[in-house]
């Protein structure tokens, strides 16, 4: 009886171990990461200021950038995993249609047509995007060092509240603009008759991806709105699986 016990809070310990070892190692992993990424962000963000000012137009901006925004951005796909290791306390879904959708904005659309790269509506996302991760980045750095600046926390949960929206604007703008192109050149797309006998249609697919927000935007949208009430203000707030 007493070796069981004995064997019993020896196991507890190991568990307890592992769990302390587990978490002492995902800790540091998240720091390090979240460094990175606000550093990321930040030499996005200079680079973005000082091509303005040399150059005096957002002409060239998209280009200038290109290589830094889609790795930084590209790399964001590791906070899925996180979310499916359980290293941080986030949905799974609300993560993949956030940085899939940013993705596919990069790689599918901005990316790769390079005649929408000097419209308007790319540098609004992308200035809206890099003020956004920048108090994102930085409030999970702070908060996993346990000295988090107030305006910090402020920022996180309130600035979405303007940017989310006009991250959208921006982004559904840009693939409108991308429409004509995709339509003419056939980009993407697949004809019959192929060999593989199947037919895809980017130019529609791009209007369901636009119609596909209006479902898809408000749940991210009211996420993060709950996530501001628990915070901010302390409300406790039982989540749905999701
Ligand atoms: C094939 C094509 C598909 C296309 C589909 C198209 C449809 C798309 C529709 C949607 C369109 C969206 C477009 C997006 C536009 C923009 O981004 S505009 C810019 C403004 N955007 C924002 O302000 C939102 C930014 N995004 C986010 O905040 C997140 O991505 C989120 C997933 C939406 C919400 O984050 P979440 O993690 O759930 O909330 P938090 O409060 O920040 O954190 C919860 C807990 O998790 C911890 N945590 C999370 N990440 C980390 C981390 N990296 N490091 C450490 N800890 C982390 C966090 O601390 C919280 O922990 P607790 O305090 O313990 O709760």
């Amino acid at each position: 009886m007493a070796s069981t016990e004995e064997d019993g809070s020896v196991e507890e310990k190991e568990n307890n171990n592992k769990k302390r070892t587990k978490s002492a190692i995902a800790l540091a992993w998240l720091t390090f990461y979240n460094i990175a990424m606000t550093a990321g962000w930040l030499v996005l963000a200079i680079a973005m200021i000082r091509f303005y000012i040399q150059r005096g137009t957002h002409k060239g901006l998209y280009k200038s950038i290109a290589r830094t925004l889609k790795f930084f951005q590209t790399v964001a796909l590791v906070e899925v995993v996180h979310c499916a290791i359980g290293i941080v306390r986030t949905s799974v879904i609300v993560t993949s249609v956030q940085v899939c959708s940013r993705i596919f904005m990069v790689w599918f659309i901005t990316n790769s047509i390079k005649q929408i790269q000097n419209e308007e509506s790319v540098i609004l996302f992308l200035v809206v995007w890099t003020v956004t991760e920048i108090a994102r980045y930085s409030f999970y750095t702070f908060n996993l060092l346990n000295h988090l600046p107030y305006f910090i926390k402020w920022a996180r949960y309130n600035m979405f509240i303007i940017m989310y929206p006009l991250g959208v604007v921006g982004e559904l703008m840009t693939i409108y603009a991308a429409l004509p192109y995709v339509r003419k050149t056939g980009m993407l797309s697949m004809r019959l008759p192929n060999k593989y006998n199947v037919s895809f249609d980017y130019y529609y697919f791009l209007i369901i991806v636009m119609l596909s927000y209006i479902p898809l935007f408000p749940q991210l949208y009211f996420h993060m709105l709950r996530q501001r009430r628990k915070v901010l203000l302390g409300e406790i707030i039982v989540e749905k699986d999701e």
